[in-house]
């Protein structure tokens, strides 16, 4: 069983899904396919649920009419029987005219989840009408979570038993990525970009040969091509790098999907769409690290320290009280460092997430912090690199291990 994963960019307009098509006829059918909202309906369906939030009854008329002119635009040049879409989006509809119930989180899921559900309504009805045998899944009745609204955390035994049941081996099973449900039944998401997760969930609970995730790119690069001309493409990756780039923020796979695929010794192939006969990147148990130093940026940076106020150090108890607020405003931590009497964190600079908890740390620290930084991770670095990234930015903070060296920087 081979698992398969097509992300927004690939399935963004009819010709996308024509192309999903194809790609799973070349493969045979003993495949499950998960699939990610169309192009950017996760960043609309957002939109949305803050409208919603806001009662901004304007604003929710437009995200639901954009919402569904596109998904009909992309109907309009396919084939299919795609009744089930409609009532997808009549389903949107009428829960926005309602008033919002439940926490922001929970509002949130309960929205930005029907992205997935009205792609794979429209990639599977497009699969059976080209005559592929096609089994439509519903991941909220496969992936069992917590009640960790926007962050599911899965319950992995109830979760296996489900896949394993639910699964047809003879037919493409047509799953939509990114979400699961609670066990009281309640709608969850499993982070943003979660779709690349969704199919190693898929592949460890199947046992499956191999996943493979196709993108807009010719497989894992040693940088993001948006952001660098020179790129080289990286043919083999071990598990340990893979999980190491995208933690640090390599943004071509999501950072929680290598650790199950290597747990079973899966696979797991980069390769593009737009080339689908190019053999792209392999992560597995390659035996061998990376010989080229790879290049990791995140910009819209913010460096936070924090300063005790009543003469403690920074010790145990004031590191325990500060991991619990970012745990608790759900703010990731990019980067840290700490003296005796200070500690410097840096992190995305999400104003939702982070003004509750610059708010929550004054309670305890003084709070200084930089805006508009860019942090730079090189793996495998060498002087030279660093003196390349260096060329016209300022250096704030660095940081080195052994393999991997990062560096908070701001434009000049
Ligand atoms: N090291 C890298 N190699 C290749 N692509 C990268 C890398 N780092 C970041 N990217 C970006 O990842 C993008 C593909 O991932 P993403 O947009 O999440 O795809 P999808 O939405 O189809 O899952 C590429 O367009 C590229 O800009
Ligand atoms: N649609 C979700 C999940 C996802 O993984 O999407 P993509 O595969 O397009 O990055 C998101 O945009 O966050």
């Amino acid at each position: 069983m081979k698992v398969f994963k097509f992300g927004g960019a690939s399935v963004k307009d009819a010709a996308g899904v024509r192309n999903l098509a194809r790609v799973v006829k070349e493969q045979g059918p003993k495949s499950a396919v998960i699939v990610s909202a169309m192009g950017k309906t996760t960043n609309a369906l957002e939109e949305l649920v803050w409208a919603w939030l806001a009662d901004d009854k304007p604003s929710i008329q437009a995200k639901n009419a954009q919402i569904r002119a596109y998904h009909e635009g992309i109907m309009a040049d396919l084939t299919g029987d795609f009744a089930p879409v409609h009532q997808t989006i009549a389903l949107l509809e009428s829960m926005t005219q309602q008033p919002a119930t439940g926490s922001r989180d929970e509002v949130y899921d309960q929205i930005v989840s029907l992205g997935e559900v009205l792609s794979t309504q429209v990639v599977a009805a497009h699969l059976q009408s080209a005559g592929v045998p096609t089994q439509w899944l519903d991941a909220r009745q496969l992936i069992r979570t917590d009640v960790t609204f926007r962050e599911g955390r899965v319950d992995w035994t109830e979760t296996k038993k489900r896949v394993c049941e639910a699964i047809d081996k003879q037919q493409v099973s047509i799953i939509q990525g990114f979400i699961g449900q609670s066990t009281d039944g309640r709608t969850t998401t499993l982070g943003r970009e979660g779709s690349d997760y969704s199919a190693a969930i898929v592949a460890y609970c199947l046992n499956a040969d191999s996943v493979t995730i196709w993108k807009d790119v010719p497989g894992v690069l040693n940088a993001d091509p948006k952001w660098f001309d020179d790129t080289v493409l990286l043919q083999r990756i071990t598990y340990q790098d893979a999980i190491e780039l995208a933690y640090y923020g390599a943004t071509v796979i999501h950072p929680k999907t290598i650790k199950p695929l290597q747990n079973k010794n899966i696979p797991l192939y980069v390769r593009s769409f737009i080339d689908s006969d190019a053999p792209g990147t392999m992560i597995g148990d390659t035996g061998q690290h990376l010989t080229t130093p790879s290049f990791i940026f995140k910009i819209n940076q913010l460096m936070i320290s924090l300063h005790p106020t009543d003469f403690s150090f920074i010790a145990e108890d004031n590191l325990s009280r500060i991991f619990g607020r970012f745990a608790q405003a759900g703010v990731k931590i990019n980067l840290m460092q700490n003296t005796a009497i200070s500690f410097t964190v840096v992190v995305d600079n999400d104003p939702t997430r982070v003004t509750p908890l610059l708010d929550m740390l004054r309670q305890d620290f003084r709070v200084s912090y930089n805006d508009g930084l860019e942090l730079v991770t090189i793996r495998y670095y060498d002087q030279s690199t660093i003196d390349r990234v260096l060329v016209g930015k300022r250096l704030l903070l660095e940081q080195k291990s052994r393999y991997t060296v990062q560096l908070v920087v701001r434009g000049v």
